[in-house]
């Protein structure tokens, strides 16, 4: 299979080259150039199958003219070792935990997988692969625990000051080894513009051999769509309409989701839910496609003013607009009502966190205005990673699992930059 940028569809590459340059050089993002459909049997014996048969399923259909049967079974047994339950919170109303991996987030998903792939790919180079990430919060803490200690390898995570929970914050400053930290003073799109620069830049790119685990690569991207099939499998239907409301910022997870409907799994729409920084539910009530600086919000992880993966959802939907704004509906909430959210649902047995409250809000919108739906919402991080929100909303203690009070425990160690570009190529420039 060869992977297109989206700037370019003309312009191919092998799966090898997809992830390992990550962005293409066009500043496009890779896509497969056609995306299988599973068999219907398949999909009807999805309940019958566990986590990881449904991953063998779905990453074979993938990638199985690239990678030999005993690799696809490593990469999904390396990256399907917790599991993603649905609960029921109300009737027809269902949250999908993807929290139970190392570093409480769905990014572990994506960043396991990917720190696997990559490893089989790159093979014995000589040369030390720098991974660049730029996060708002949870993608560095799982990219930096899915890489940590990997030879040959040196994560640079970017962060914006002050702008990610204080706890996120622990899980990617304190874990020295090869795991560095760059506290940029700035918001996570800057974070993301300088790594981008970099990608692109003739100079860097000579020296060094770098490459991104955010979801602007494939082997990020991709696996978030097994979770999907999963959640789908599990969901008593009753003959309802399936549908999945994404708390979304860089728009990875919404489109892997897309990607699983379009690989035949009948999910009927899609909600995309953000906090104020709402330029893509903007764009689907009608509104051109505006990049804006983005906002602070209790939600930070979705802090996002110019979502990088909106080229790949245009994409999916072969740049038909109409096509786009039918499937996917799009909800957009401050953070009062974030906070009430989670204060509503509590009463029910339930713990949102800021994210699956933004998620929540969207699905019950999304039904409010559409019958004979069944919905599933995407709590994509443990609400302990956000314990400052939740317990001021909650007016009580949160009892944190063991493997998150665990990184309170370190001390913090940064390198301050600003947000300018030569000011970080200066840094990488100085690295052996
Ligand atoms: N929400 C993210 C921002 C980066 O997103 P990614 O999915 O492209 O890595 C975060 O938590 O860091």
């Amino acid at each position: 299979m060869q992977y297109y940028s989206t700037n370019n569809p003309n312009q191919k590459v092998s799966l090898s080259e997809a992830v390992i340059k990550g962005l293409a050089p066009d500043n496009g993002l890779y896509m497969p150039e056609r995306i299988p459909v599973l068999p219907k049997e398949l999909i009807e014996r999805l309940p019958e199958m566990s986590f990881r048969e449904i991953g063998y399923a779905v990453i074979g259909a993938l990638f199985s003219e690239d990678l030999s049967e005993k690799q696809i079974h490593e990469l999904v047994d390396h990256t399907l070792t917790f599991d993603a339950p649905i609960v029921k919170v109300e009737e027809d109303v269902y949250s999908l935990e993807l929290f139970h991996g190392p570093t409480l987030a769905f990014k572990d998903f994506g960043a396991r997988f990917c720190s696997k792939l990559m490893s089989m790919l790159v093979g014995e180079k000589s040369q030390k692969v720098r991974v660049l990430v730029a996060t708002s919060g949870d993608t560095g803490s799982a990219v930096a625990n899915g890489f940590l200690g990997v030879e040959g390898v040196e994560v640079i995570i970017l962060f914006p000051k002050g702008k990610v929970s204080p706890l996120q914050e622990k899980q990617f400053t304190t874990l020295g080894q090869n795991i560095t930290a760059l506290e940029v003073d700035g918001v996570f799109d800057d974070c993301q513009t300088l790594v981008k620069r970099a990608f692109l830049d003739p100079e860097l790119n000579q020296k060094l051999l770098l490459t991104s685990a955010n979801s602007i690569n494939i082997a990020r991207w991709i696996p978030q769509c097994l979770y999907y099939f999963y959640a789908y499998s599990r969901l008593p239907k009753n003959g309802k309409k399936v549908v999945f409301a994404v708390p979304s910022g860089n728009f990875g997870n919404i489109g892997a989701g897309i990607l699983a409907q379009q690989m035949g799994l009948p999910i009927d729409r899609f909600v995309a839910a953000t906090n104020v920084n709402k330029v893509v539910p903007e764009y689907l009530h009608g509104s051109p496609f505006q990049a804006k600086p983005s906002i602070p919000t209790v939600s930070n992880s979705m802090d996002v003013g110019n979502p990088s993966n909106f080229p790949r959802l245009q994409a999916l939907y072969g740049g038909d607009e109409e096509l786009f704004r039918e499937k996917v509906k799009g909800y957009f909430y401050s953070d009062e009502q974030t906070v009430e959210a989670i204060q509503s649902v509590q009463p029910k047995g339930y713990t949102l966190d800021p994210h699956g409250a933004v998620g929540y809000l969207g699905l019950k919108d999304f039904m409010a205005e559409h019958s004979g739906c069944i919905g599933v919402f995407l709590e994509t991080a443990h609400p302990g990673k956000f314990r400052d929100v939740v317990e001021e909303a909650l007016g009580e203690k949160l009892i944190l699992p063991d493997r998150l009070a665990a990184f309170l425990e370190g001390e913090k160690k940064v390198i301050p930059i600003g947000k300018s570009f030569a000011e970080f190529k200066g840094y990488l420039e100085r690295l052996d």
